[in-house]
Parts: C-alpha cells; structure tokens; sequence
C-alpha cells in the first residue's frame, strides 16, 4: 500500500513550475534520475535550454521533450519561462519538466545537467550580418558558459547563439579559465547549413531531400560554410552554373530567412527541428569545434570535429571544393 500523500503536498509540487521564483521550484529542480523514474520518465538524460523561450528555445524544447532519451529538461530563460514551461510540460512524453526563471536560478538550472543547448541572445534583423551579434551575444555566452564551468563542468554544450564562428571560441576560453575545457563536448550548432544543403540539392536534382546527403563543414557563416559538392551521396555530377548557385545558396540560407522577414528573426522552425530530431542528420557535419583555425594545415584531406575528436573523413576531389576550402582558411586567417 502507497504510504498516504497530502493532497495539498502533492497539487503544489505537480503546479511547482506555475511560481517559479519559489525556493521550492529550486529544490525539485534538483531531481535525481529516480525521482525522474518515480514520475514516469524513462532513465536517460538531462538536458538544459538556456534561452528557452524564445524562438528556437520553445519548438526545441518541444521537441527535446518528446526525445524518449531524455528524463529530465531544464529550461531557464530571462523572461516568460513560466509559461513555456506550464505549456510543455503538459505534453505526455516521459521527460520531467522544469523552469528556471534569471540569473539567481541559473546555477540550479545547470546543477547535473548532462546536455546543455544554448540558443539564448538576439536574432539578426534583416542587413545584419551574424558578426553584428557580437557585443551583446558573446556577454550572454560568456556568463552561461561560467555557470556551466561551475555546475556542470563535465555536460556536453552546443552552442547555437549567433554569430557561433566566435561564440564557440569565446565559450572555450571562459572552460579554459576554468580549467574545465574539453574540446570533444564543445560544439557549435550547423547542422542547418546541412538540412538546407540537402534541400537544395535535392532540388537541382529532382530527388527527395531525405535521400540526399551533402558533407557541409567549416563554419557557419559566409564563406566558412563549406558545402562539398563532389561528395554528394548518391553520387552525382553539377554543372559550374549549379554548382555557383548551390555554393552561394547554401553559404547565404541563414540571410534569405532573415531578409524575408520584416524583422529580427531567424530560422527558428528548421533550426529546431534539426536539432530535436537529433540523429537523423549526420551530425559530424553539424558542428563548429573551437580547434585553432589558424594551424589547421592546407591539405586535400577534410577532417571533421566529433564527439569523439577530429576525425579524417575523405580527400577533396574538385578543384572547386580545393578553392572554396582556401577561402574558408583565409577567411581564418584573418579573422
Ligand atoms: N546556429 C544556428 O544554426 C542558429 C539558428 C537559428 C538561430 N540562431 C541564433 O540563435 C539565437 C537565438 O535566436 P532566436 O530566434 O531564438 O531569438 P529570440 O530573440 O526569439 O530568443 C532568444 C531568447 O534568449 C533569451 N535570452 C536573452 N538573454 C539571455 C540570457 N542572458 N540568459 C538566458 N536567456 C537569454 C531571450 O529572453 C529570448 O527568449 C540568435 O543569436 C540566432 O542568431 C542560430
Ligand atoms: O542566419 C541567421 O541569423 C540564423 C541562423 O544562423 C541561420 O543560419 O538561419
């Protein structure tokens, strides 16, 4: 027999997550994995969403709540958490919800986090470039990264705030100063530049976009954005027409969503999306590591940051792709 629960107990620790200033929405925030089991959730991981109500933050916490690897999700925010965080919760998956409202509960919302995404900062409006994020983003990247430094030193953290070519590095520096760095969990987020290369593959090609795979890699602005169209699976030839529109297609999608909008925005539906769905895109190609650019040797081989290192996937095999590879590693050099 149950041993008997107050109701009142029981109605104010269900609706914890309605008053999130209260000391008591801290306390169960520090949910261990059986507590997460006694309430329904599979065991698995703890992920954290920092920057969770805004435009990616909420269709990605929709989606991670609906990830049956994942037992418990944190989402912090400056603002309106309250909210999304009410509203997500009552989705019926198994990952237990809750939210954590500025910075005096930041470090509660990091505290045994596995997983820490961070989409928190200011789109661009349309005629900013993603560097013209900069001065106020990489404050607000900074000050997450130390709270993760000291909460959750050993997560894994993908970086999506913009522009993510610096974020990554400056999110580097603050682990290296805490003595905490490890390049293998520190990612940034570019797995977009690969869903929107393979949709418009797909559509030079008249193939389905789920059939096709484009290796993008470099950065995730510009001309770091390194789409390698001669290792299109299936394998298929461009003409120098295709292959000049793809090129800057690709480079240049983040800016076509930006300048279709009236407004500061981003492209919050596709951004969530490949990252909720975690898996089905190869996410090797998805990252930027914080590596130095600058020794990076100009070879024909391409290696790639992965959860396990930098890996070396396959030579170039176009002239094409040799030149946009110099672009990409002059642009760095200058940086
Ligand atoms: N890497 C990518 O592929 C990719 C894709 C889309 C957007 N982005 C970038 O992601 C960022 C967010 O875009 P968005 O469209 O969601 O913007 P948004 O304005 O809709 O949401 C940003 C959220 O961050 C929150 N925030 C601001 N300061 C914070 C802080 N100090 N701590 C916690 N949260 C804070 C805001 O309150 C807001 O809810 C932008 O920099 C954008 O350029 C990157
Ligand atoms: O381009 C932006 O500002 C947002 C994001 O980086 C994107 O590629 O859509």
């Amino acid at each position: 027999m149950e041993p008997r629960v107050d109701p009142s107990q029981r109605i104010a620790r269900i609706a914890s997550h309605l008053h999130p200033p209260t000391s008591q929405m801290e306390e169960i925030s520090l949910l261990r994995r059986s507590d997460c089991r006694a309430k329904g959730g599979a065991p698995g991981f703890k992920v954290a969403i920092l920057g969770a109500a805004g435009g990616i933050g909420q269709p990605l916490a929709m989606l991670v709540k609906m990830n049956p690897l994942v037992s418990l999700l944190h989402l912090y925010d400056v603002v309106n958490t309250p909210g999304v965080t009410a509203d997500i919760s009552h989705m019926n998956t198994g990952a237990v919800v809750r939210g954590f409202l500025g910075q005096p509960q930041l470090e509660s919302a990091l505290a045994g986090m596995d997983l820490i995404i961070i989409p928190a900062g200011v789109p661009r409006k349309p005629g900013m470039t993603r560097d013209d994020l900069f001065n106020i983003n990489a404050g607000i990247v900074r000050t997450l990264c130390e709270g993760i430094a000291k909460c959750c030193p050993g997560a894994i953290v993908n970086l999506i705030s913009n522009p993510v070519n610096s974020t990554v590095p400056i999110a580097a520096e603050v682990f290296k100063n805490a003595g905490t760095y490890n390049p293998k969990r520190l990612l940034g987020v570019t797995t977009l530049d690969v869903a929107r290369a393979n949709t418009f593959v797909a559509e030079v090609l008249g193939l389905d976009p789920r059939e096709v795979n484009v290796p993008v890699v470099g950065g995730h602005a510009g001309v770091t954005i390194l789409p390698l169209l001669s290792q299109v699976n299936p394998p298929c030839s461009f003409t120098p027409e295709e292959i000049t529109y793809l090129t800057d297609r690709i480079q240049n999608g983040g800016t076509e969503v930006v300048e279709n909008f009236a407004s500061s925005h981003s492209c919050k539906d596709l951004s969530a999306v490949t990252r909720g769905r975690a898996g089905n895109l190869p996410a090797r190609y998805g990252t930027v590591c914080a590596g130095p650019c600058r020794s990076m040797p100009v070879t024909k081989n391409i290696y790639v940051s992965t959860h396990n290192g930098m890996k070396y996937l396959f030579s170039l095999a176009t002239k094409y792709a040799n030149y946009l590879l110099c672009v990409f590693i002059n642009f760095f050099e200058l940086y």
